[in-house]
């Protein structure tokens, strides 16, 4: 079998960032959103900063509050609490990790659902579990928006995603069960992983594991959605150099999948668009306005 195609996520989110932005120039006001780090990790950071210019970009208002990682967990709701009753601050979004000391499900749930963009309130996640409109998870949906751009009707396939945390894996098997897949979530404590994956037509790997799903596990033809993004040494590039990488064996299945998500260039671009995504739709629904067809 020849390669499998790419599935390029930067060019899927630039075309998405752009029809974005083209709907937001015809509103009466631009949307706001207001993003939240405590701490200084330096991937949040980034991550952050990158949020904020392609907020601006998009033609939508940035509000960026920066804590120091000493902030309380009451200091961080009283935030919250003001973002919420903010009538310029359409979207909410609070940079995960959080300090350990800070009880990350409880700034979820103080988190108005109408502002919850991350998708990430026990209201969005039960509204999708229920087949309802609500805000998706920004990395699922954006992993959905890939899957289709290369299998447009996924009724019926056998999609199999490795992985069963809130923000990824269990808002993934929900939108594709939307999708009428077949769908089995695996874990770490699942028997014969390999066998498992070997049945999936859409295969979604969201375990932070580097390489872990390897070439001999893909079904021939297969669509891959690597998740995974880890950081990993690198020195055949030089001494202390690192790369990023996924946690599927790229190369390995490369040369049995149909179509493969690169690491870096598929899913995380995709994550942030989808922000800009819920932030608009968020937006038309607080104030009226008719949600753009994107
Ligand atoms: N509140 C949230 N916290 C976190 C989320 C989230 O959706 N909501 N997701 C991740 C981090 N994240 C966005 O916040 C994110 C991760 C990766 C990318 C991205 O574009 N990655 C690039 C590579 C970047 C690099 O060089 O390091 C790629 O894959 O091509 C965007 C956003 C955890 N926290």
């Amino acid at each position: 079998m020849s390669d499998a195609a790419l599935i390029d996520g930067k060019a899927t989110a630039e075309a998405l960032r752009a029809r974005i932005a083209a709907a937001v120039a015809t509103l009466p006001e631009p949307p706001g959103l207001a993003v939240v780090l405590v701490g200084e990790d330096p991937a949040s950071q980034v991550y952050v900063r990158n949020k904020a210019r392609q907020t601006h970009e998009a033609g939508m208002r940035s509000f960026e509050h920066r804590l120091p990682v000493t902030t309380s967990q009451g200091e961080l709701l009283d935030l919250v609490a003001r973002l919420n009753a903010d009538p310029a601050v359409d979207g909410i979004l609070v940079q995960l990790p959080l300090p350990s000391r800070i009880d990350a499900n409880a700034v979820i749930e103080a988190i108005d659902p109408a502002k919850d963009v991350d998708g990430f309130h026990p209201m969005n996640t039960g509204r999708l579990a229920a087949g309802l409109p609500g805000l998706v998870p920004c990395t699922p949906l954006g992993c959905l928006m890939l899957a289709r751009s290369v299998r447009p009707d996924l009724s019926g396939l056998e999609a199999v995603v490795v992985g069963r945390s809130n923000i990824v894996g269990k808002p993934m098997a929900q939108l594709l069960l939307a999708e009428s897949c077949t769908v089995t979530i695996a874990h770490s404590r699942t028997r014969d992983l390999a066998e498992v994956c070997r049945r999936a037509d859409i295969l979604v790997a969201a375990v932070g594991r580097p390489r872990m799903i390897e070439g001999s596990w893909i079904k021939p033809g297969a669509v891959v959605i690597d998740v995974g993004i880890n950081r990993v040494a690198a020195p055949d590039l030089g001494e202390g150099k690192t790369r990023l990488v996924g946690d599927v064996d790229f190369a390995g299945a490369r040369e049995r999948a149909g179509a493969i998500t690169p690491v870096p260039g598929g899913v995380g671009p995709m994550t942030i668009a989808c922000l800009l995504r819920n932030t608009l739709q968020a937006a038309c629904r607080r104030r009226g306005w008719a949600a753009p067809d994107l």
